[in-house]
């Protein structure tokens, strides 16, 4: 199971979260966002967390160019796409990238079927607000939830053994849990949420 930091805005978070054991780091390039980064800063932050660490950009609603650009320009290995996007446009992206396609749970269902033979696009179920901390009913989403979908929504360290317990996801990713402040990451909530996750889903290291 792969674990991911997302909302990383500086070097120092990308180490930080790096040293911590992530698996892939997300930096957000929604304009929306309180947790935007340019893409330089991205780049470099990449950089500084080493190769083995996966970099993912993450949009919302924006346009297919716009998308292409930033995550070229960034350096990013994948790209994470929330909102309201036809079929035609993440079979693009996925031409050029890994793509992870979030989804809410009313759209789970019709969202796993369209692209459970796609190799290149993975689904993310996410609570309705990206970015908002709040976790899902997990309990409720048991029967619907694809194998190989990541699971996101309010996730940290008090909660991601029970989400990974409930619906055992490929990957989990967190954001509002793991910060101080918007954007500026709280360096124990980052430890204990990879620790947690990993040791939740078997490929912890006992202490
Ligand atoms: O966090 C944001 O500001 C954001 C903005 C636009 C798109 C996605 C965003 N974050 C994503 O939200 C989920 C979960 O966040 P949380 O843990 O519930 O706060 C995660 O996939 C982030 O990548």
């Amino acid at each position: 199971m792969k674990v991911k930091v997302c909302g990383t805005t500086s070097v120092a978070d990308a180490v930080l979260a790096a040293q911590a054991g992530a698996d892939a780091l997300g930096f957000i390039f929604a304009p929306v966002s309180r947790r935007l980064v340019t893409a330089q800063v991205a780049r470099e932050a990449g950089i500084a967390a080493g190769p083995t660490v996966a970099r993912v950009g993450v949009f919302l609603n924006q346009g297919l160019d716009e998308v292409l650009r930033t995550a070229e320009a960034a350096r990013v290995s994948a790209v994470q796409v929330h909102g309201s996007l036809p079929g035609l446009y993440v079979r693009q992206l996925a031409a050029y990238y890994p793509v992870l396609r979030v989804v809410r749970p009313d759209e789970l269902t019709q969202a796993a079927a369209e692209w459970r033979d796609h190799p290149g696009v993975t689904l993310m179920l996410d609570a309705p607000e990206p970015g908002g901390g709040v976790p899902l009913d997990w309990a409720a989403l048991r029967a619907d939830f694809p194998a190989g979908a990541w699971l996101a929504g309010g996730l940290g360290a008090g909660n991601v053994a029970q989400a990974i317990g409930a619906l055992n996801p490929a990957g989990v990713d967190a954001v509002s849990r793991l910060e101080h402040l918007p954007g500026r990451k709280d360096p124990e909530a980052v430890r204990t949420f990879v620790g947690a996750a990993r040791v939740a889903a078997g490929t912890g290291y006992p202490q």
